[in-house]
């Protein structure tokens, strides 16, 4: 065995949920990502004293291992329950849409899991990898800039599928798999308004043409900002649509459908925000759990390798250490 450590490309929850478990087993581990921060699809977005969820809004936990796993992050102080105001809407009726179903959320913003599982892992932000290669005994990596970072005794690729397909390439089999995900994206936009909305909603699934999802943001555990924040997410079909339209335009036309929706005067926001999420979830959900070819030291993780949610991504992080673990 090599003293050369793993390389862990991505730290979305995919790739820090093995990076924990590797570095627990006393593998030596290094981390690169395209961000500035971890959180990947899960990142929080500071705007003035607040933060915003714009991409994952909560997550549930029907795992046992990962129920156990968000236990000991509420433990930590990271992760809580989130318990809103539910509502649905259907053919514009909005109603309330009560459930049983547990809801979580990082604490203070979506990002503090993932920022609490990287703690002080070392790890290279700000960093796109463009090419992984393995030499006689190795593997190298290259960033968009053309630096090398090496060497690596395996590298395991967390990042969505349509980008893993191509760092992929030493091992055709594993990149054809990726390849074959398609991933839909998703138009997100935030609105924060200066006196708080008079509304009861504070979380609604929507079945209208452009609208997916709406969230009181400002309801969830532990979140600050003077201003009455919500998170708009368009449909799939709206957003691939759309996919080209401007900032200015998404949000006017997202900002009128929300409007419409709720049930009370909505004023013009002191703050708006788009964000486009180009692979924001696979169409369908996978059994693969995670890719492995041991003899070469690659492998890939990733929500789409399970449900396209945080558990997925989290439970297939767990997958890929584990094979790694087991091929040492
Ligand atoms: C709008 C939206 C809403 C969602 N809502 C929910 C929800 O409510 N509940 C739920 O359970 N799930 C939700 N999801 C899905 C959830 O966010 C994902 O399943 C999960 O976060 C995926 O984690 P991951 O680690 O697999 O990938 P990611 O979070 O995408 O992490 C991949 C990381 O790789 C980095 N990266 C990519 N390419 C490179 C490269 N070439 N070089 C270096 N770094 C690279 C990226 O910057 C990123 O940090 C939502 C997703 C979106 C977009
Ligand atoms: N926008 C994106 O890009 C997304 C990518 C990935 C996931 N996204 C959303 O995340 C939610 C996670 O799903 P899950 O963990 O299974 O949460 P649930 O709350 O259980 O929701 C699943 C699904 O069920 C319907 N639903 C649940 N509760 C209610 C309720 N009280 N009233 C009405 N409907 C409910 C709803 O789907 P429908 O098709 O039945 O409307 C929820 O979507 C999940 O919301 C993903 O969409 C987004």
């Amino acid at each position: 065995m090599s003293n050369a450590p793993i390389a862990i490309i991505g730290t979305g929850i995919a790739g820090l949920s093995a990076a924990r478990t590797l570095h627990d087993a006393g593998q030596a581990v290094q981390l690169f990502d395209k961000s500035r921060r971890s959180g990947g699809r899960m990142a929080s977005k500071t705007i003035g004293s607040g933060t915003l969820d714009l991409g994952t809004q909560y997550f549930t936990a029907r795992d046992r291992r990962f129920t156990e796993i968000v236990h000991q992050w509420q433990a930590d102080g990271w992760a809580d329950q989130w318990s809103p105001s539910l509502f649905q809407s259907r053919d514009g009726q909005l109603s309330p849409s009560t459930d049983e179903q547990l809801r979580w959320v990082g604490t203070p913003t979506m990002s503090a899991i993932t920022q609490g599982l990287l703690d002080d892992l070392p790890v290279t932000f700000s960093c796109r990898i463009t090419d992984v290669f393995r030499g006689e005994e190795f593997w190298t990596l290259v960033d968009a800039t053309g630096a090398s970072h090496g060497p690596f005794s395996q590298v395991i690729i967390a990042v969505p599928a349509p980008q893993a397909a191509a760092l992929l390439a030493a091992a055709p089999k594993l990149a054809a798999v990726a390849a074959s995900v398609a991933m839909e994206p998703t138009w997100a936009v935030a609105l924060g308004f200066a006196t708080p909305l008079e509304t009861s909603v504070e979380g609604c699934f929507v079945r209208d043409d452009a609208l997916d999802w709406i969230a009181r943001d400002h309801s969830k555990p532990g979140r600050d900002g003077s201003l009455d924040t919500w998170v708009l997410h368009a449909s799939s079909q709206w957003s691939r649509q759309h996919i080209d339209l401007s900032r200015e335009a998404v949000i006017e036309l997202l900002h009128g459908a929300f409007a419409e929706l709720i049930d009370c005067v909505v004023p013009a926001p002191a703050f708006t925000l788009a964000h486009r999420w180009l692979y924001a979830r696979p169409t369908q959900p996978h059994e693969w759990s995670a890719l492995a070819d041991p003899g070469l030291g690659l492998y890939a993780c990733g929500d789409w390798c399970l449900s396209g949610r945080v558990e997925g991504a989290w439970l297939s992080g767990q997958e890929v250490a584990r094979k790694l673990l087991e091929n040492l």
